[in-house]
């Protein structure tokens, strides 16, 4: 029998997440996480199913390190990377480009392209190489696949893609608007149809995937049509370390005032702004318990984080004209009530409301969280880009007849 499991892995700058799918009836085998790569003490956790949780501490000084920690622990389950039923690996990779639109199987020239990209995505796309590159060393007659955040949101129109700059400039240096989070926001709005009880071409759904990187779109019928990040994962919302939108004219000032290098000012605004920027703090859980001690920096924080979501809400509502749902997702969206709630306060001209009781609930899947006779739908819904990538990797290899 043809061999159905896909290992999935999510590498970003200081972390590899990791799945095992088996793609018959869609089990998770085992899960895991690898954090602070590069840091003194780095935490790996690894959940196989219906199992305990092992958790280690130590000196995961790379992602080649981590990756290969990994695969260790796979083995000790019976689940090693040498497993004859793993059909593929699907790699998250963050910036595609415009070239890449689909998913696809990785050779020496995609990887190259991936290489090219570096530039665009300084934070994330060496990590994606470094775990293909581990991963093919591993396993090299495995089809890897590369499953791309961008490639949702070529859909977008010139309109919403280009920046106003000088088109001959703008072309030579194919600097134009990308987005990120693709794999999320396709995979949450579709679950949001399904939500509703509706077809994806038939709802209009404003997607905020709030994680530590942050980004919303619009989606019309199933498509994208307008998304807040750009050339990179900086522009948009406020997120965990980075700024979001600024007037460009901010970085001259540094330069020429402020005697910063380009550098410098990249990791200003990427690694020491946004929340922890403006208060010391990126995770949000730390930020409300300060709000609610009364913290006057947390709250100003929180405010400013609020204040950007609220005006790419209403962005993205006269982008689509008719909106069905606003939904919320990622570490952020999924588990921060009071993010939800003061997002949409105020917005009841607009159809907008939580209903205070369901929106304070817990709940593991899709789940409304407005009143229910609400004009527009406000919901939860958990991302699964693991799934996701695993769904679309297994599909294409399958359908190349590729399966090792
Ligand atoms: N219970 C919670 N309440 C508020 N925020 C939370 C909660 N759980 C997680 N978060 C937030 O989610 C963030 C991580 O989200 P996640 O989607 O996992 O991000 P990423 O994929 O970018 O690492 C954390 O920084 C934290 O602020
Ligand atoms: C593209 C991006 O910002 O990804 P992440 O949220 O994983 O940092
Ligand atoms: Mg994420």
């Amino acid at each position: 029998m043809s061999p159905t499991r896909v290992l999935v892995l999510n590498s970003g700058s200081s972390s590899v997440k990791y799945q095992l799918l088996d793609m018959r009836g869609g089990d998770r085998l085992a899960v895991g996480l690898v954090e602070r790569i590069g840091e003194e003490t780095s935490r790996l956790k690894h959940t196989p199913e219906g199992g305990e949780s092992r958790e280690w501490s130590g000196a995961v000084p790379d992602h080649e390190s981590a990756l290969k920690a990994v695969a260790a622990e796979l083995a000790k389950d019976g689940l090693g990377l040498d497993s004859p039923e793993l059909a593929a690996i699907g790699h998250r990779v963050v910036h595609g480009g415009r070239r890449f639109t689909e998913p696809t199987v990785i050779d020496d020239a995609v990887l190259a392209e991936i290489e090219r990209l570096i530039p665009v995505a300084p934070l994330h796309n060496p990590a994606n190489l470094t775990g293909i590159r581990t991963a093919r060393d591993l396993r090299p007659d495995l089809p890897q696949v590369a499953v791309f955040d961008t490639a949702f949101h070529t859909t977008m129109p010139e309109s919403a893609a280009r920046y106003a700059i000088d088109v001959e400039t703008a072309d030579a240096h194919r600097i134009r608007r990308y987005g990120f989070h693709g794999t999320s926001h396709a995979y949450v709005s579709r679950e949001t149809a399904r939500l509703l009880g509706r077809a994806p071409e038939d709802v209009n759904v404003i997607v905020l995937h709030l994680g530590n990187g942050a980004s919303a779109s619009a989606v019309r019928g199933g498509r994208c049509v307008d998304t807040s990040m750009g050339l990179t994962p900086l522009e948009g919302l406020v997120m965990g370390t980075r700024s979001g939108d600024l007037d460009p004219a901010v970085i001259f000032h540094l330069m020429r005032v402020g005697g910063m290098s380009a550098d410098e000012i990249d990791t200003l605004l990427n690694k020491r702004s946004g929340l922890i920027g403006l208060c010391g703090d990126n995770d949000m859980r730390e930020i409300r318990r300060r709000v609610d001690a009364g913290d006057e920096r947390a709250r100003l924080a929180f405010d400013i984080y609020i204040h950007r979501l609220k005006k790419y809400i209403g962005a993205y509502y006269a982008v689509l004209g008719r909106v069905d749902a606003v939904v919320f997702t990622a570490g952020v969206g999924e588990n921060a009530a009071a993010v939800r709630e003061a997002a949409v306060a105020g917005l009841e001209g607009l159809g907008l409301a939580v209903d205070g009781e369901l929106n304070a609930g817990r709940g593991d899947g899709a789940r409304l969280v407005s009143p229910p006779d609400a004009r527009v739908a406000v919901a939860v819904v958990p991302t699964d880009e693991e799934m996701e990538i695993a769904t679309q990797t297994y599909a294409l290899v399958k359908e190349s007849g590729n399966p090792a």
